[in-house]
């Protein structure tokens, strides 16, 4: 079964913007999908709606064969969002109470959520920051943060939103790592980039967006040919007509 079923979705903002015009899109569980597209396209909104931030004004989503509107609070169980503004996304005065703060919600006991934090805080190699104020830390860490903050919920599917944008090399590197280790782990990734070169390499599966609509659907290597057109640079690889590489080699 699809771990995530977005079917004939649309979003109408209240001021009138068609955001999202009849999207399909359908994932498998442990399959990493990237969503491509231009500016304003609507990846965002359509984003969104996977743990029910927005609710579908048209069409439905439904999070592992439960719909969304029906159960939202499930669905922001099951579905972890890393945003663009890592720091929009800090809730805690320190790492240990940021990434406590969505199991604390979730009515666990004190054992079971130091349990949880130490867990997800050593997964994105983090233990020794506990105490640290998140707003010091650097971009690629205040990211890995906002990973162990979903891992710390048991959180199946990973929705990252421009995860490269504003980080230097190193912080690239480090959160592709852990965005790597996250698939190999057997979670859902739905991530959003303008920089195909970076990732394209390890995904599953190429989603484009056009207007509100899915425009291409298919393998990586095979959708992102003439991806120009719809207002996604090609990696200079497949431009060439070379097979797509690993960004970390
Ligand atoms: N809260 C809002 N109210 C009204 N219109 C909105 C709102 N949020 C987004 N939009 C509009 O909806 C459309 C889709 O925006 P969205 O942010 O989903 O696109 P995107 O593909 O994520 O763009 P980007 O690549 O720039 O992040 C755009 O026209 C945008 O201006």
């Amino acid at each position: 079964m699809n771990i995530l079923e977005v079917r004939n979705l649309c979003h109408r903002f209240p001021d009138g913007t068609l955001a999202v015009a009849g999207a399909d899109l359908c994932v498998a569980e442990g399959e990493f999908v990237i969503l491509a597209g231009a500016n304003g396209c609507g990846k965002t909104t359509l984003l969104r709606h996977l743990n029910g931030l927005l609710l579908p004004t048209g069409g439905s989503v439904a999070v592992d064969g439960v719909s969304v509107a029906a159960n939202p609070r499930r669905a922001r169980q099951m579905v972890g969002m890393v945003f663009q503004d890592a720091d929009s996304q800090i809730v805690g005065e320190t790492v240990y109470d940021d990434v406590a703060f969505g199991p604390e919600n979730l009515g666990l006991t004190r054992p079971e959520i130091d349990r949880r934090v130490a867990g997800a805080l050593e997964a994105v190699g983090l233990s020794c920051m506990e105490d640290q104020r998140p707003h010091l830390l650097s971009g690629g860490q205040k990211r890995r943060v906002a990973i162990a903050g979903i891992l710390a919920m048991k959180s199946r599917v990973i929705v990252f939103d421009e995860p490269f944008s504003n980080l230097d090399y190193p912080g690239v590197r480090q959160v592709l790592r852990q965005i790597l280790r996250l698939r190999e782990t057997g979670h859902t990734i739905v991530l959003t980039t303008h920089d195909l070169e970076k990732v394209l390499a390890h995904a599953d599966r190429l989603v484009v967006m056009q207007k509100g609509r899915i425009a291409k659907d298919g393998p990586p290597e095979a959708a992102v040919r003439g991806i120009d057109v719809l207002g996604v640079r090609e990696p200079h690889a497949s431009r060439n007509g070379m097979t797509l590489t690993s960004w970390l080699n």
